[in-house]
């Protein structure tokens, strides 16, 4: 019985009629096709469902919500019990017409397992009403042809993860694609910087999204490829997507899309998402954009370290969250960051006023008694549950410090932009949005006092972990940032202050849960920018305090030499504290010129502890730092390249560190050791090929302090252990940052968040969960079924579906 039919009145009015008045859309007999058999029913369609109930009344009934369907084909009589989808595809694409067809669905399941992906086969009355169900499926799964995506650009990294990327493409993917009739152009990457080149150079018109098949970094890299084109701003419109295949897959795990199959369907479904895009100016002027994440000190240490057992896959990333939480690090730094307008209220609150105002590391705001700073105990909503994307650009008034930086003429740098239709696959032909100038442009590095706009904020260091995130996920396993929502206009920071180990343990190690945000050490902001200042210093657990107690002041802008000298001073009696503890293991004395000369001036000695070291970075300075080794034995002299044999009268190691920064140097056996000295803020630092870690510790010792009986006894006072917990280091470069897998040499950087900036493909289901939580919000609709639901008698047995 067919109610009407798209010949007579045109499936677009019976769509729109129906729908509308929640009636059915089309409703015949027609038989499904079991194990069983033929089983008699009745099939309805509905705008959000296709229902079927056996008509033999044994209750038999099958409901597959319209996110769950992805594709309806023909097919030929007969045949209706494949062993996969990817069989069916294969058996029923090119079939021009029967009376049977195969509709094609996926479907979660509990406890996060691989989704159940089906075919069920119906037999129409007719060809002819066969020929009218595909139609109609095929218009219900794309209500509109600009919705179609018609020509997918999809790069296919062969080496993410654990190499598996093509096999997982020709046989999920691909079958899913061609049941889902979308086309695609397969590009498989030859190296790194292949997509980012392809994006940047090439037409992209033809297409109506890029996907990546990898992990993350391949994205990051096709996003900085496309906002690095001269007219990035006409594919603002160019959906993203990930078809998770690599180690981390953090995009794909907060759009809930963790499977490829997953992935795949959202691509076939073609449901868009705005997505915001965080703007990273590194203090050498360059631009890098990442959607997803900024980690620095324990995650970014984690993610670096893991490299050498990739082999392990994302349980990599575990491993080494252990080893690295057991000897945790601190590492000295300052947050300034403008609050988003949820988080401004309460640190105004806090305040009591609307200046500028100081945080430290411990929570309390300088100059502020002990108001306590801003922390989300309370748990996270569901981290797939998203909220508009509007709520924090209503508000971006006149004290922010506009000014044009060099490279807005040819970077994205648009702000406030509304939100595109999410649902939108039209050609993105758009024009170009004008270019506003950035947030953070006026702001210079390094922040002097007082400089910075009101409502900005600080909060000093040291900190142990620090996640900057615009999404909630960095793995399949790792909830970095429970409150992180891709759309919302904001940078979630999430950081660990000084805290004990046990106390930081849930945030270190796997956190899977948000209940982590109530530990104790653990802070949150939100912000519409912020610039993070390192100060190059790191230091075990034990010393952490010692970082926050030397944190350099900032500049109060009255001249240089003065906070060169304050910064100094800050920096040797970091040291000087740290002597007395760490002396004992001391085994000779050195001398440290302070500029590039050959004759040191006033020469600060450094105790050198010569305790060979298995660290795991077996990294040696980079050539042409301006390092000069005088002195060393001759395992140390081959660290570096120019060493001298003059041994300094008092028989130490005399360090000759560039004007800025001091290294260590270490190789197996020995030693070396170096010193702030004199620390140039205006002067770059030293380029450095690899990065500097794991060295060996350094202590100060003034002068005109000769080695005293009473330092001695102190340091006969301090236990092997101790001296190993009390080393403070210099970070090669100021440590290093991770973009979404990229990893940056740090020193100071601006970031901020361009809102709605590109867009990014997402599963209906979550499109469906987000609009379901705006309706509830407003006391509206209920949920709509989400997934099959109901029962059917299937290979003989009783097979149940719930609902999600
Ligand atoms: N053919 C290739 N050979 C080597 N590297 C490639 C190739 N194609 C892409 N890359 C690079 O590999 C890096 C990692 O890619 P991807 O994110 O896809 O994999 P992954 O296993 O998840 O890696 P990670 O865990 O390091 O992020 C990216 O930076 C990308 O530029």
């Amino acid at each position: 019985m067919l109610m009407d039919t798209p010949a007579a009145q045109g499936i677009v009015d019976i769509v729109a009629a129906n729908s509308a008045a929640g009636a059915p859309i089309m409703k015949s007999s027609a038989a499904l096709y079991s194990s069983q058999g033929e089983l008699d029913g009745l099939l309805v369609l509905y705008s959000d469902r296709l229902e079927w109930n056996e008509l033999s009344g044994n209750s038999n009934m099958l409901t597959i919500s319209m996110d769950a369907l992805y594709g309806a084909t023909l097919s030929p009589p007969g045949k209706y019990n494949f062993r996969s989808f990817e069989e069916a595809s294969v058996t029923n694409l090119g079939v021009v017409e029967s009376t049977h067809f195969t509709v094609y669905t996926i479907a979660a399941q509990e406890g996060g397992k691989r989704p159940l992906c089906d075919t069920w086969t119906f037999k129409a009355e007719s060809k002819e009403e066969s020929a009218t169900w595909l139609s109609l499926l095929r218009y219900a799964i794309h209500p509109a042809p600009s919705r179609r995506p018609t020509n997918v650009l999809v790069f296919l990294n062969p080496v993410s993860g654990k190499h598996k990327s093509l096999k997982l493409f020709d046989t999920v993917v691909r079958p899913i694609f061609n049941i889902g009739s979308t086309q695609f152009t397969l590009k498989i990457t030859e190296s790194a910087g292949y997509a980012s080149t392809f994006v940047r150079t090439q037409d992209l018109s033809e297409y109506t999204a890029v996907v990546a098949v990898s992990g993350d970094g391949l994205l990051y890299e096709i996003v900085n490829g496309l906002l690095a084109r001269p007219d990035w701003a006409a594919h603002r419109d160019l959906p993203l997507g990930v078809i998770p295949t690599g180690t981390g897959n953090g995009l794909a795990k907060t759009l809930d899309c963790i499977w490829p199959e997953q992935a795949a369907v959202a691509i076939v479904k073609a449901q868009a998402r705005p997505l915001d895009i965080m703007s990273t100016t590194l203090s050498t002027g360059e631009v890098k954009y990442w959607f997803l994440s900024a980690t620095w000190a324990y995650l970014a240490d984690v993610d670096i370290e893991s490299e050498s057992i990739r082999w392990a896959g994302a349980a990599r990333l575990d491993v080494y969250a252990v080893m690295r939480l057991l000897s945790l690090r601190y590492y000295g730094g300052r947050l300034h960051y403008l609050p988003a307008a949820d988080d401004e209220e309460e640190a105004q609150q806090a305040l009591g006023d609307t200046g500028s105002a100081c945080v430290n590391g411990s929570g309390t705001v300088a100059g502020a008694s002990t108001a306590p700073a801003k922390s989300y105990g309370a748990p996270a909503p569901d981290s797939s549950a998203l909220v508009p994307g509007d709520a924090d650009r209503t508000d971006q008034g006149t004290d922010m410090p506009w000014g044009l930086p060099p490279h807005s003429f040819s970077s994205p740098l648009v702000r406030g932009s509304p939100e595109v239709p999410s649902d939108s696959f039209v050609a993105h032909t758009q024009p170009a949005v004008g270019l506003h100038p950035t947030l953070t442009a006026d702001i210079q590095l390094p922040i002097r006092e007082g400089s910075l706009p009101p409502r900005w904020r600080t909060i000093e260091g040291p900190f142990a972990k620090f996640t900057a995130a615009n999404a909630s996920w960095l793995s399949g396993t790792f909830l970095a940032c429970p409150m992180g929502r891709f759309s919302d206009g904001a940078v979630d920071v999430v950081y660990a202050g000084v805290a004990s180990k046990w106390q930081l343990l849930p945030y270190m190690v796997s956190p899977t849960r948000d209940n982590y945000m109530n530990s104790e050490g653990v802070k949150h902001v939100r912000a519409r920018a912020f610039i993070l200042e390192p100060t190059g210093l790191r230091t075990t657990s034990r010393n952490a305090n010692y970082l926050m107690a030397t944190q350099p002041p900032l500049s109060n802008g009255a001249g240089d030499d003065k906070a060169r000298v304050g910064r100094r001073s800050q920096s040797l009696s970091l040291f000087s504290s740290l002597r007395a503890k760490s002396i004992s293991r001391s085994t000779s004395v050195s001398s440290v010129s302070n500029s590039d000369g050959l004759q040191p001036q006033a020469p600060v000695p450094v105790r050198v502890r010569s305790q060979a070291y298995s660290s795991y970075h077996q990294q040696t300075i980079g050539r042409g730092s301006g390092l000069m080794v005088q002195g060393l034995d001759a395992t140390a002299a081959n660290d570096s390249p120019r060493a001298q044999s003059t041994a300094p009268a008092n028989g130490g190691v005399a360090l000759r560190p560039p004007s800025q920064a001091a290294f260590s140097l270490r190789s197996e056996t020995a030693l070396a050791a170096a010193v702030m000295q004199d620390p140039e803020p205006s002067a770059q630092p030293p380029a450095l090929t690899k990065r500097v870690s794991g060295s060996l510790a350094a202590t100060h010792e003034p002068l005109h302090e000769p080695h005293t009986d009473a330092s001695a006894q102190s340091a006969r006072e301090t236990t092997p252990e101790d001296a190993s917990d009390n080393e403070c280091r210099m970070v090669g470069s100021d440590g290093i940052m991770v973009l979404d897998g990229e990893e940056i040499e740090l020193g100071p950087i601006k970031i901020e968040c361009l809102p709605s900036l590109l867009k990014v493909i997402c599963p209906p289901w979550l499109c469906e969960r987000r609009n379901t939580q705006v309706a509830s919000a407003a006391a509206a609709a209920p949920k709509a079924p989400m997934h099959i639901a109901g029962t059917l008698s299937r290979e003989g047995s009783a097979l149940g579906f719930s609902a999600a």
